[in-house]
């Protein structure tokens, strides 16, 4: 027998009052206890719309989604205490302390502040010497993570991060993904994560899915979404515009440029070369993970 899903989606479709396509389409998968899964996607293709039908925020038209066996429907206090959610958007209560919104949600899920767990959200998080600031004080990367320590309190073997990195520093960026992979790594908990860092999504998340348009495009362990792909990638700066017809992907001074083989880095070297174009800080890497994403993304008929 094969283990409950710790998330199970089901044939899930929705559309918005008045829209035209559907948000989602059919989206169906599973995600297993213990893993660390990385949902992809470009603006609006349905991911937040996913997991909110999964946080019991808003319902599929149809289609069924449940946590550890639970029904995020019909079962709905089981599967949300399941599941600890941190949400996109800055939301709290401006005249509690840290210390108490932690406290209040433990209260949400009826369970008693458990103070040690709390002392050491506040400690991993770098939170302890906000703990008695009131919330409207915090800066918006405090208030982020208190977001994180708030879906973690009542200790829930899933937890879901809807873009938790958005627009936060570097360091909190390292405090929150040490800390999230060493619960995934030590007390097995289940993460499923959203993320436009797709460097991020590379170094985390063993298995990846990909939404377009509200469907699931891809679904693959990561290492073979990035071993499926033989190309290479020649990586260099420059000041000049590139000859015609090559197919680069340019960001700022940055063009990058699919090679299959060296016969083919030759070739294109050589053009780049008569085209008089000058080349600094020349490198040759495998394709990374937004390689992969573009390809799938711009697929046509993906
Ligand atoms: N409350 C809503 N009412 C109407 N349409 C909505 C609503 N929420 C989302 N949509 C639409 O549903 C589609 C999917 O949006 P969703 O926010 O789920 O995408 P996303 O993948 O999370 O995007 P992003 O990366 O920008 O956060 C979009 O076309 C969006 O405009």
């Amino acid at each position: 027998m094969t283990a409950t899903p710790a998330i199970r989606f089901e044939r899930v479709h929705k559309t918005y009052r008045g829209a035209s396509q559907p948000a989602l389409s059919d989206v169906s998968f599973d995600i297993a206890p213990g893993e660390f899964f990385g949902l992809l996607g470009p603006n609006g293709a349905g991911k937040t719309s996913l997991i909110s039908i999964l946080a019991g925020l808003s319902r599929a038209d149809s289609g069924r989604v449940s946590v550890l066996g639970h029904d995020v429907v019909d079962d709905y206090a089981a599967a949300r205490a399941r599941l600890g959610v941190v949400p996109q958007e800055l939301v709290f209560d401006p005249f509690f302390s840290v210390r108490e919104t932690l406290r209040f949600q433990c209260g949400y899920f009826g369970i008693p502040a458990d103070e040690r767990w709390i002392e050491e959200l506040l400690n991993e998080l770098g939170l302890l010497s906000k703990a008695d600031a009131n919330m409207r004080q915090l800066s918006g990367g405090m208030k982020r993570r208190v977001l994180v320590a708030q879906a973690l309190v009542h200790r829930p073997p899933v937890i879901v991060l809807d873009e938790p990195t958005a627009g936060v520093d570097v360091e909190l960026r390292q405090t929150l993904w040490q800390f999230i992979a060493r619960l995934n790594r030590e007390q097995g908990t289940t993460v499923l994560l959203t993320t436009h860092y797709l460097e991020e999504a590379e170094a985390l998340c063993g298995r990846i899915g990909m939404l377009k348009g509200g469907k699931l495009v891809a679904l693959d362990r990561t290492s073979a979404l990035l071993s499926g792909r033989s190309h290479q990638v020649l990586r260099f700066k420059t000041d000049q515009a590139l000859p015609e017809g090559l197919d680069a992907r340019v960001t700022g001074r940055i063009a990058q440029i699919k090679a299959h083989d060296a016969a083919e880095v030759e070739q294109i070297l050589a053009r780049l070369r008569a085209g008089g174009v000058t080349v600094e800080d020349l490198e040759i890497g495998r394709a990374d993970l937004e390689d992969v994403f573009l390809e799938i993304i711009h697929a046509e008929h993906a």
